[in-house]
């Protein structure tokens, strides 16, 4: 893929852009296997490819400049600006979105944030879209100072922009490099952005992660949920469930399943979904995933995880050889910590590895593994 602001040096971000495509993927399979070289593995499974780009169905833009020529991008250590509206991993859509954004952002008299100075209002826009083209917008203040006036402006912008559904103004008063606050302002009626993957209902909500490669993730989820229901599983959690992907993939009426998750936004969507499928033996709550576990005297059939990149960690490796689920299913976005989860379950073998490219041009990857108690 071609990218001119990388050619010119202004964005770095993409550190594997120079490797072909297909280069890429081969390196992505072989450091995976080198990392679960030490745990046979009964079958590897070709890696899910993704599109080169338009592919992120995310934009988090540091907002810098003036108040009449706001930049969107990112910003150097050097305070630098950099323009990244043409950004081609954002889908087309997103450009007229930002065309409409910065004469916006004067109409509103939203000063830029000026790190150096601690000065001016306006932080991030942080920009979602869902698969059917609607958008969730959300702008990171530094206070609620000039909230008045972006809602008297608000009309004009959802007059151009009428895939706008969700509209928030997001309170982040420390002056560190922190993307988001506690405090969010919903600044339309509608609090969540629609989403379906493959036939599941979703909804994605301020505060609650979702996966950036919509096309990627529906593949990861419809092979988790292919993968689960060629077992004999009867009760599954869902750890680190975020809106329920996974869980809800697989869940089938008959199936108990509890899905855990620390974002209360994210537990709220999930439950909002689940109710939406007609799914009655399925129970969502708010909590910390080990805590839970270890509050557990014994395991359903089947536990998936998908933790943050840090992984799932000792103490819930310790809980699951306790209590000896027949299969985990261990979906990471980090295959480093996952070999060492793997390595801390030792009476587990591992049946199948599959490779999910969901960031092309960069060194990361998802990767699903299923695992099975040895006889
Ligand atoms: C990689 S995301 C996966 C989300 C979800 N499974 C999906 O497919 O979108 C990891 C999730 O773990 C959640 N999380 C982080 N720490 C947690 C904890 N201690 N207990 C439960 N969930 C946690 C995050 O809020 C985030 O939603
Ligand atoms: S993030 Fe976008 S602008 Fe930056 S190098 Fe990658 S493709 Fe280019």
């Amino acid at each position: 893929m071609h990218c001119a602001l990388y050619d010119a040096n202004r964005c770095r971000s993409c550190q594997w852009l120079e490797k072909s495509y297909p280069q890429q993927i081969d390196d992505k399979q072989s450091l995976l296997q080198q990392l679960l070289a030490d745990h046979p593995v009964a079958e590897w499974r070709a890696p899910v490819l993704s599109a080169q780009q338009a592919f992120r169905n995310k934009a988090k833009m540091v907002v810098s400049g003036s108040v009449e020529r706001p930049v969107l991008g990112l910003l150097h250590a050097d305070g630098e600006a950099v323009d990244l509206i043409d950004c081609p991993l954002y889908p087309a859509s997103f450009r007229t979105v930002f065309a409409a954004l910065i004469p916006f952002i004067a109409r509103a008299g939203l000063t830029p944030y000026h790190v150096a100075r601690r000065r001016g209002e306006l932080k991030f826009v942080l920009l979602t879209e869902s698969t059917r083209g609607e958008l969730m917008l959300r702008f990171v203040l530094r206070s609620e100072q000039k909230l008045t006036q972006l809602q008297a402006a608000l009309p004009w912008l959802q007059a151009e922009l009428p895939q706008l559904k969700v509209i928030t103004a997001n309170i982040q008063p420390v002056p560190m490099a922190i993307l988001e606050g506690k405090e969010e302002i919903f600044l339309t009626a509608q609090h969540a952005l629609a989403e379906q993957l493959n036939d599941v209902p979703l909804s994605i909500r301020p505060q609650s992660f979702f996966q950036t490669n919509a096309p990627v993730a529906a593949q990861l989820y419809q092979t988790a949920r292919e993968w689960v229901r060629a077992l004999p599983v009867e009760s599954m959690w869902d750890l680190f469930c975020g809106v329920g992907g996974f869980g809800l993939h697989c869940a089938t009426p008959q199936m108990r399943l509890t899905g855990i998750e620390i974002s209360a936004e994210a537990i709220a969507c999930a439950q909002q979904s689940a109710q939406a499928m007609g799914l009655h033996q399925v129970n969502f709550a708010a909590l910390d995933s080990t805590q839970f576990a270890t509050g557990n005297d014994s395991a359903p059939q089947l536990v998936l995880v998908n933790p943050p990149r840090r992984g799932i960690g000792e103490t819930l490796c310790q809980w699951l050889s306790e209590m000896a689920p027949p299969w985990i299913l261990y979906s990471s976005c980090n295959a480093r910590s996952m070999a060492e989860d793997i390595a801390r379950l030792p009476d587990y073998a591992v049946q199948r590895v599959q490779l999910f490219d969901m960031f092309p041009h960069t060194a990361h990857y998802e990767v699903l593994t299923l695992l099975e108690r040895k006889s």
